[in-house]
């Protein structure tokens, strides 16, 4: 950020003061959308009688709140701006703001005021008043904070944290919190909280958001995040370093544009996804996966199962989806005899999913899995017991270009996978899951809250979508069916050309969007994996309506 920002003044000419009066301008709005939710008529009319505390640090995430301040004054609000330290500390654009504040305080129109608290007596005395305000604009620290809040800061953070668990132990709705580009006490760049922190309604971040406003659990302190662009022009985003990426609803909506189902393209066009799944004991897994992939878009699909499974399987499965016996053990499970079974299915396939349900406490079934993979001519999604027939997953085994795999571990199975040094690596998702995905040539799909998609090539991709309904039997056997139905229609149309990155992040976003539009249907706690694949027809048509409607 500090180098995006640098090079905006530097190469665009725009001084940083621009910058920060944007950032302030985009807060207030946001300010205005929290005060008046649910209210009519004109929003600058209803910021009369609303009161507002902005804290500030003397850095420029305080200069942002003192600019702030400024304009939700000017829209009638009664404001009170309070410096953390001396505004003789100040230093550039924050001290600019802190000075014109200072100044416009000492005016006639007595509802803006501008308070020093170098002691923590007089912060003491602001910060009883703090429980009556309508609002509080956290602006103590931003992007500048490297070392856990001590002293008179912690005093100041600590109270917005005691006021706000206040608030939500009463059940009244104020003072509502809104940081500044993130919530103040957290490390931008972290995941983990460094010490105590905010915790906020909203929180408007400037030009992109940084690690701890989207990973978590620093991502829990955020509420409602809010990325606000200041001025900073695309391009320089664009050529950013940076290997970390938010999924956002554009992601999903081009590449829904990118794979439509063109007139005149018919079902092989759309990809043929057979499905290696389910065992004597479970044939519900194998079910949701494949009718996921057929509900995704899939032109075909077909479900190779151990035969005496199959029937079982075929009684779940929509009527659509073709079933192929396959070779097994005395237990019902895929047999080592399976391999050319499918070897030769999928000579006609687009890819393999394989895993759900397959059961992998069988010897014979985990050389069935290894010597499908390593045998391969098309990629290969695995999943489930697919990954567990695998752990710790083989050093001389890799993905390709023509052959990628594409593995989605939940957090049990990523410590399987990487074995005894698990538990440590997986402190950090991120890296962990680049890690492991660069050194193995694969792409990886790490479930959990905030889902993270790393690939190959080291780009790691961070999901927003989801919700804690999704932590119910036959989720993941559903989103590896969806992450199957798009990657074959991404690797059908577009053959050579294909972007498998594109499309698993595609499936994840959409899977998540499911799972939230069947949470809002039936709740959390009561909704199933049924639901979110019955879910995904409206989460596309929200994304796309004009390409999933006929002309
Ligand atoms: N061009 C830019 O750089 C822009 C920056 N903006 C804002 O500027 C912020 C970053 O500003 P700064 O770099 O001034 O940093 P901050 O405003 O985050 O504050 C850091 C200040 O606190 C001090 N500090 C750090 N850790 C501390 C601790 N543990 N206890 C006490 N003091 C501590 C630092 O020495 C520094 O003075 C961003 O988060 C954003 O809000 C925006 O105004 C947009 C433009
Ligand atoms: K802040």
């Amino acid at each position: 950020m500090r180098a995006i920002d640098r090079a905006t003044s530097e190469q665009y000419a725009t001084p940083s003061l621009l910058l920060m009066e944007a950032a302030a301008t985009n807060a207030a709005r946001e300010a205005v959308t929290l005060l008046t939710e649910g209210s009519l008529g004109s929003h600058e009319a209803n910021l009369h009688g609303k009161r507002i505390a902005i804290i500030c640090g003397r850095g420029n995430n305080g200069g942002d709140g003192a600019a702030v301040g400024r304009a939700l004054w000017r829209q009638g609000a009664r404001v009170e701006i309070i410096l953390c330290g001396r505004l003789a500390d100040a230093k550039g654009d924050a001290q600019i703001n802190f000075e014109i504040a200072r100044r416009l305080a000492a005016g006639p129109d007595r509802s803006l005021s501008f308070i020093e608290c170098d002691t923590l007596s007089t912060w003491n005395e602001v910060a009883a008043r703090l429980a009556d305000c309508d609002l509080i604009i956290d602006a103590l620290f931003g992007t500048g904070l490297t070392r856990p809040v001590e002293g008179a800061h912690r005093a100041v953070v600590e109270r917005l944290v005691q006021l706000r668990e206040a608030r939500d132990r009463s059940g009244v709705s104020t003072p509502r919190i809104l940081s500044l580009d993130l919530p103040s006490g957290l490390d931008a760049d972290r995941a983990q909280p460094i010490g105590p922190a905010v915790r906020a309604d909203v929180t408007v971040t400037f030009t992109a958001p940084k690690p701890a406003n989207v990973l978590p659990p620093a991502s829990r302190l955020n509420g409602r995040l809010v990325i606000a662009h200041i001025g900073s022009p695309g391009e320089l985003i664009e050529a950013s370093p940076s290997r970390l990426f938010l999924l956002e609803a554009s992601d999903a909506r081009a590449w829904l544009r990118r794979t439509r189902y063109a007139p005149g393209s018919y079902k092989n066009s759309h990809g043929h996804v057979l499905v290696v799944a389910g065992s004597r004991r479970f044939t519900g897994a194998a079910a949701l996966t494949a009718n996921a992939a057929m509900r995704s878009g899939a032109g075909l699909v077909t479900i190779a199962a151990p035969r005496s499974a199959i029937e079982a399987v075929a009684a779940r499965l929509m009527p659509e989806v073709i079933t192929a016996p396959i070779a097994e053990t005395a237990h019902g499970t895929a047999s080592v005899e399976a391999v050319e079974e499918v070897l030769t299915l999928a000579e006609r396939m687009t890819l393999i999913a394989i895993g759900p349900g397959l059961d992998a406490s069988d010897e014979a079934t985990r050389r069935f899995v290894r010597e499908v993979i390593v045998r391969r001519r098309v990629p290969v999604v695995i999943d489930a017991d697919g990954l567990n027939a695998l752990a710790p997953w083989p050093s001389d085994l890799r993905g390709s270009d023509v052959a990628p795999l594409i593995l989605t571990p939940h957090p049990g199975e990523m410590r399987r996978l990487i074995g005894t040094a698990g538990d440590e690596m997986l402190q950090d998702r991120v890296e962990a899951a680049r890690d492991f995905a660069t050194k193995h040539e694969l792409h990886v799909v790490l479930k959990g809250e905030r889902a993270l998609i790393a690939s190959a090539d080291g780009r790691v991709f961070v999901n927003p979508t989801g919700n804690a309904g999704l932590g119910t039997a036959g989720s993941g056997d559903t989103l590896t069916g969806i992450i199957a139905g798009f990657l074959a229609q991404e690797l059908a149309a577009r053959a050579q050309n294909s972007d498998p990155i594109a499309a698993v992040n595609a499936a994840v976003y959409i899977g998540g969007l499911a799972g939230d539009l069947a949470a809002r249907a039936r709740g959390m706690r009561t909704m199933t994996a049924s639901d979110v694949r019955e879910h995904l027809s409206e989460a596309v048509l929200q994304l796309d309506a004009e390409g999933e409607l006929p002309s």
